[in-house]
């Protein structure tokens, strides 16, 4: 069973008078463990595409199952419990809670959980920031971190609350190209450790290159895949 099907989803936005049209009868399946980029130019639907699979926002028309699930008609309180459940996030710009330290920043998803109490919560935070080699750093706020250490505090945030899936916007956008390829190393370690699904949106050749499966993506359709071995 694939761990996100996308059938024939549509997405259009009313911009004034004007119809956009982001993604047009789009279908794509991910099996569980993939390693997935979405690639294309932008404005070409990438980040529509990876809002659909985050629940972050509903299709226009089509379905979208997640881990077995049919999203569609659920209500706000259900998509928010499946997201938290099941998907983790991470975003070009970090989204890192400035005020907050990296250890309460990773822990921050856990706290809404009830199933995982407050030892659990600390075990996690302390394996996940020395997973992404942070460990020194647990007591350091983002804005004493380097780009690469916040987008690494922003993987362990989004593992913390061991998603299925994690979805990443651009990971690397915001960072040079030492500290990006770095990331994307560390979520490819992950993956294969873990088995945890990767799906990530890029338009940089080297990132898709890391990828075991890439999805081009042209004004909002599927216009071609490539499987790398
Ligand atoms: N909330 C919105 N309202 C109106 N139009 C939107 C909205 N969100 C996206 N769009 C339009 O939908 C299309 C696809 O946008 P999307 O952000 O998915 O592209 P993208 O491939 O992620 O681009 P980028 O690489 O620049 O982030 C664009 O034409 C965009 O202007």
């Amino acid at each position: 069973m694939s761990i996100v099907r996308i059938e024939n989803v549509s997405k259009r936005y009313q911009l004034g008078e004007q119809e956009v049209v982001a993604l047009h009868d789009v279908s794509v399946a991910i099996e569980a463990g993939e390693f997935a980029a979405l690639a294309g130019p932008s404005g070409s639907g990438k980040t529509t595409l990876l809002n659909m699979i985050g629940c972050i926002d509903v299709a226009t028309s089509g379905r979208v199952i997640i881990d077995g699930r049919d999203v569609t008609g659920r209500n706000p309180d259900e998509l928010a419990d499946l997201r938290a459940h099941t998907l983790g996030f991470i975003f070009q710009t970090f989204n890192l809670l400035p005020v907050l330290s990296a250890e309460e920043n990773v822990e921050y998803p856990l706290i809404n959980i009830q199933s995982v109490p407050r030892a659990e919560r600390r075990k996690r935070v302390a394996y996940f920031l020395d997973m992404v080699g942070l460990g020194r750093f647990a007591k350091h706020r983002p804005g004493q971190l380097s780009g690469g250490q916040r987008q690494r505090v922003a993987i362990a945030r989004a593992l913390a609350t061991h998603p299925k899936i994690v979805l990443a916007d651009e990971p690397t956008a915001n960072l040079d190209h030492a500290s990006g390829e770095g990331i994307l190393q560390l979520m490819k370690q992950i993956n294969d450790h873990q088995g945890t699904t990767f799906i990530f949106s890029t338009h940089d050749a080297r990132v898709m290159a890391m990828a075991n499966r890439l999805i081009r993506i042209s004004d909002g359709a599927i216009v071609g895949e490539e499987v790398n071995p």
